[in-house]
């Protein structure tokens, strides 16, 4: 079997949604497993958000849902990162994964497998790109294999309509007030992106 990994962190939703559409594009190739894990939240930032109704029903859908561990990110061929904007970066709660895995960068544990993300913002250009970019830089150092989202398999990229999709990383637009839902095509395109990193996984993985 090839494996796929899902790591995500979502206050309100959107990543956890798009989370889904990518597994179920991963599935579609054969002989491919899928396993959705997710980032833990901060406690200052549960307790600080705990009046709001929208984070409150985000974070109860996604409890049952397994923590991601260090061995999650060795079991897997190939690992989909879903990553919520933060000021134009990563969330503090993802890089705090990724730097606690320092022993797995050191030992050259996660060197050849495939990797992408998928992303989420507020507005259209409040960082999605360069939430994808800067996201690749750690994901080279730990000698992964970044696999984008080209636009000849993605034609949806080519609007000026305001979704997610780009040639880094499929996203969405959560919309200012977060009251967006990942957009029909916003969802195809993370689908594709979940096949394009199994069939890569699994060729790659021979
Ligand atoms: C502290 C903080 C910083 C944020 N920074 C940005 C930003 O720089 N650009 C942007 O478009 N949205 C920003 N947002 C909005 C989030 O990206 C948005 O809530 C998120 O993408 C929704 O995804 P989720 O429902 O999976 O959490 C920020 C939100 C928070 C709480």
């Amino acid at each position: 079997m090839t494996k796929i990994l899902i790591p995500f962190y979502s206050a309100y939703g959107h990543i956890h949604t798009m989370a889904k559409a990518v597994a179920e594009g991963a599935k579609d190739v054969e002989g491919v497993e899928v396993k959705i894990v997710r980032i833990p939240e901060f406690d200052e930032v549960q307790k600080a958000m705990s009046g709001q109704d929208a984070y409150v029903q985000a974070q109860d859908a996604q409890e049952d849902l397994p923590v991601a561990t260090h061995d999650d990110l060795k079991w897997a061929d190939g690992i989909i990162w879903g990553i919520p904007t933060r000021y134009g970066s990563m969330p503090a709660q993802m890089k705090q994964y990724i730097d606690s895995a320092g022993g797995l960068w050191m030992n050259g544990d996660l060197e050849g497998k495939v990797t992408s993300t998928f992303i989420s913002s507020g507005s259209i250009h409040g960082g999605q790109e360069t939430t994808a970019i800067t996201t690749i830089v750690p994901l080279l150092h730990f000698g992964l294999i970044y696999v984008g989202l080209p636009y000849g398999e993605n034609p949806e990229q080519l609007t000026t309509d305001g979704i997610g999709g780009s040639p880094y990383a499929a996203s969405t637009v959560a919309g200012p007030d977060g009251s967006n839902q990942p957009d029909e095509r916003d969802l195809t395109m993370a689908k594709r992106l979940g096949k394009r990193v199994a069939s890569v996984s699994k060729s790659l993985r021979g």
